[in-house]
C-alpha cells in the first residue's frame, strides 16, 4: 500500500471508477492520457484480470498504451479498430456545454482522433476543471517544428486580431528542450485568460501554416463524470440532459495503487 491518497486522487479515482463500469464485453474502448485516465486504466486491467472483462482498447498516447499493457489489457490501433464504441478521458477544463481544453499532457492529436472516431466521449475530472469560460488554462496547440516560431508569431497576430484577451504563445519546454509529442511535434501553450467564442477560435486557429491542432474539443464530449474526494461522483449526460449522483464505495487495493506516477 503507497498510504493515503490525497482528496484530488480520490476524487480522480471514483470518477473513472465510475467510467470503467461503463465498459462492456467486446466494446472498443478510447483510452486517455493523463492522470485521471492512468486511474481508468488501472481499474480496467483489475476488471480484466478479477472479473474476465473482455474489451479492445485503443490508446491516445504511448504512455497509455505502456500502462494498458503492464496492468493486462489488450490493445489495437486505431486503424485496426476502425470505430470505437466509447472514449473516456481526462480534461483540463470543461464548461457547461461540455466543450473543453485538452493537451495538458500533450496528447491533444491522438486525443482528439480517437474521441472523433468514437460514438460517445466521456469526460472524467475532478470538480475543479469545471469552469465558466474556457481560457483559464493555457490552450495548447500542436504545430509541426519546421518553422514553429513563425506559427507563433502568426497565431500572435491572430488573437489580436480576434480580439483574445491574453495574446501570448509559449513553446512548451520538457527540461532544457522544446517538449515533443508522440507525433514528433511541438506544442505552443497559448495565455488566453478567457476564450469568448471557442468555436470560431478553434477554427481560426487550425487554419494556420504549420499547425496541426488545438486543444479545444468543441461539441465532441457527450458526458462528463465529477468526482469528488470524499467518493461521491455526478454524471451530466449533455444528449440526454440528465444529472445523476451517487456515492462510490472507496476501496483500496494494492493492485491498484502500486503505480501512481503518472
Ligand atoms: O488532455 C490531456 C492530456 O493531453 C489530459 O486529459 C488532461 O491534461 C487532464 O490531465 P489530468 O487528468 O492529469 O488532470
Amino acid at each position: 500500500m503507497t498510504g493515503e491518497l490525497s482528496p484530488i486522487d480520490k476524487a480522480k479515482f471514483v470518477a473513472a471508477k465510475r467510467a470503467a463500469g461503463l465498459v462492456e464485453d467486446g466494446m472498443r474502448v478510447g483510452l486517455g492520457t493523463g492522470s485521471t485516465a492512468a486511474w481508468l486504466v488501472r481499474c480496467l486491467g483489475e476488471m480484466v484480470r478479477e472479473e474476465g472483462l473482455k474489451f479492445t482498447a485503443v490508446p491516445t498516447s504511448t504512455r497509455t498504451a505502456e500502462l494498458a499493457r503492464e496492468v493486462g489489457i489488450p490493445v489495437t490501433s486505431l486503424d485496426e479498430a476502425k470505430w470505437l464504441d466509447l472514449t473516456i478521458d481526462g480534461a483540463d477544463e470543461f464548461d457547461r456545454d461540455l466543450n473543453l481544453i485538452k493537451g495538458g499532457g500533450g496528447a491533444l492529436l491522438q486525443e482528439k482522433i480517437v474521441a472523433t472516431a468514437s460514438d460517445q466521449m466521456v469526460v472524467i475530472a475532478d470538480a475543479g476543471k469545471e469552469v465558466e469560460n474556457l481560457g483559464a488554462f493555457p490552450l495548447p496547440v500542436e504545430v509541426i517544428p519546421f518553422g514553429w516560431q513563425t506559427s507563433q508569431a502568426l497565431i500572435e497576430e491572430t488573437l489580436v486580431s480576434m480580439d483574445v484577451l491574453g495574446r501570448s504563445a509559449s513553446l512548451r519546454m520538457n527540461g532544457d528542450r522544446a517538449f515533443m509529442t508522440d507525433e514528433g511535434n511541438h506544442i505552443l501553450d497559448l495565455h488566453l485568460h478567457r476564450i469568448g467564442n471557442a468555436r470560431q477560435l478553434a477554427l481560426v486557429i487550425n487554419q494556420i501554416p504549420g499547425v496541426v491542432e488545438n486543444g479545444l474539443f468543441i461539441d465532441i464530449c457527450d458526458t462528463v463524470i465529477i468526482g469528488y474526494g470524499d467518493g461521491n461522483v455526478e454524471v451530466r449526460d449533455i444528449n440526454e440532459g440528465t444529472v445523476e449522483r451517487e456515492k462510490l464505495d472507496f476501496v483500496e487495493t494494492d493492485n491498484l495503487f502500486s503505480d501512481l506516477s503518472d
